[in-house]
């Protein structure tokens, strides 16, 4: 029987819209002045890192112009080797792995000088191991994730004291099994998913209780199928990240149930303009675009590229840089 849609969307909420989320990052991209576009204008080359890695993951890294991303991406480059959320803007460690992480999926990381970018991040490790995100030296696990993942795709992990900055991770490691951002911080699906992301670069598992983090991370599971990132906290999709990649990186994922958590994911999508919020009902936005659509690869869901949890990058961008040439 055809379907007697009447300019409304055919397209149920058990399917992944993908031409709608398609259609809506590459709107983001042209529209500057929303108010989406303002506020996140400082961070930018995460922006763009989130849009471009969802449109790869979706198989349509190719409707952008390459040369007019990689030249801003160029233009956000600091003296210092760092770059910047966007043009003018001060270097810092989190827009210096986006760039790298998006030069990675065009396959231009050659237009880089190595060095620069890696003398850039040696010199933001601290005599203890840890990192700081930039020249005002906030501390933070998430900055070792990023110099370890980042120097990592650039091949020169040993221009840092690999040891020293596991042995910093290792004492954020909490009586929970979680991680937090400091020493003695409180356990957080995102400060977890940057310690077991950098311990997994760095072949540093074995120092994980998988069974007690594990149990930790499954607890994040609420009746809806979402995922929280603190216990009490409310379910939103960009945790189906953080949650569900350290799993899988600690060989725990069939704690979970993938099934109502797939069906989380696809109800926050908004089928008429397309995008994926944070919970049903809300605003979308790239963010959590790209987390849900980050997510449902982890999940094997049909027609998406696989994804790496611990890069969070393709996994032929990822096998390209290691093995590839
Ligand atoms: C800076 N930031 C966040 O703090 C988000 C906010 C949020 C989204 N949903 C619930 N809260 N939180 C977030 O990324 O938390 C995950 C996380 C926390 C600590 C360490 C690593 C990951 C988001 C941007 C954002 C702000 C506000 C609303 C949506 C997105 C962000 O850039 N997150 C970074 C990671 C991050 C996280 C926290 C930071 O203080 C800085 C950076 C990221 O995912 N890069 O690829
Ligand atoms: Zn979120």
């Amino acid at each position: 029987m055809a379907d007697a849609s009447f300019g409304f969307s055919t397209l149920q909420m058990g399917e992944l819209a993908i031409g709608k989320h398609v259609h809506y990052i590459l709107s983001v991209e042209k529209k500057k002045d929303s108010f989406e576009s303002v506020v996140m204008d400082h961070l930018r080359m995460n922006g763009a890192y989130w849009g471009l890695t969802t449109l790869d993951l979706l198989g349509k890294l190719d409707s952008v112009n390459a040369d007019e991303v990689l030249s801003w991406i160029m233009a956000c480059q600091h003296e210092s080797g760092g770059f910047s959320g966007n043009i003018g803007h001060d270097p810092h460690i989190l827009y210096t792995l986006s760039a790298v992480q998006v030069l990675a999926l065009f396959n231009k990381l050659d237009v880089l000088d190595i060095d620069k970018v890696a003398t850039y991040i040696t010199g933001l490790q601290n005599e203890d191991g840890s990192f700081s995100g930039d020249m005002w030296g906030e501390v933070d696990t998430r900055f070792s994730y990023i110099a370890i993942c980042c120097l990592s795709i650039l091949r020169c992990l040993d221009k840092i004291n690999v040891e020293k900055a596991v042995s910093y991770i290792l004492s954020c490691k909490n009586l929970d099994g979680g991680f937090g951002c400091t020493p003695g911080g409180e356990s957080h699906a995102g400060q977890i998913f940057c310690c077991v992301g950098a311990l997994a670069i760095t072949g540093s598992l074995h120092h994980v209780d998988k069974d007690l983090l594990g149990w930790w991370l499954c607890e994040r599971q609420v009746k809806s199928g979402g995922l929280n990132g603190r216990p009490e906290k409310l379910p939103d999709v960009c945790y189906s990240w953080w949650v569900l990649s350290s799993l899988i990186m600690i060989d725990r994922v069939h704690w979970i149930d993938k099934e109502k958590l797939v069906k989380f994911i696809l109800d926050c999508q908004d089928l008429e303009n397309g995008g994926i919020s944070d919970r049903p009902d809300d605003a979308v936005d790239v963010f959590h675009t790209y987390f849900g659509v980050a997510g449902l690869s982890l999940l094997e869901y049909p027609g998406l590229k696989a994804v790496d949890p611990a890069y969070a990058l393709p996994v032929d961008v990822v096998n390209r840089i290691f093995f590839g040439r």
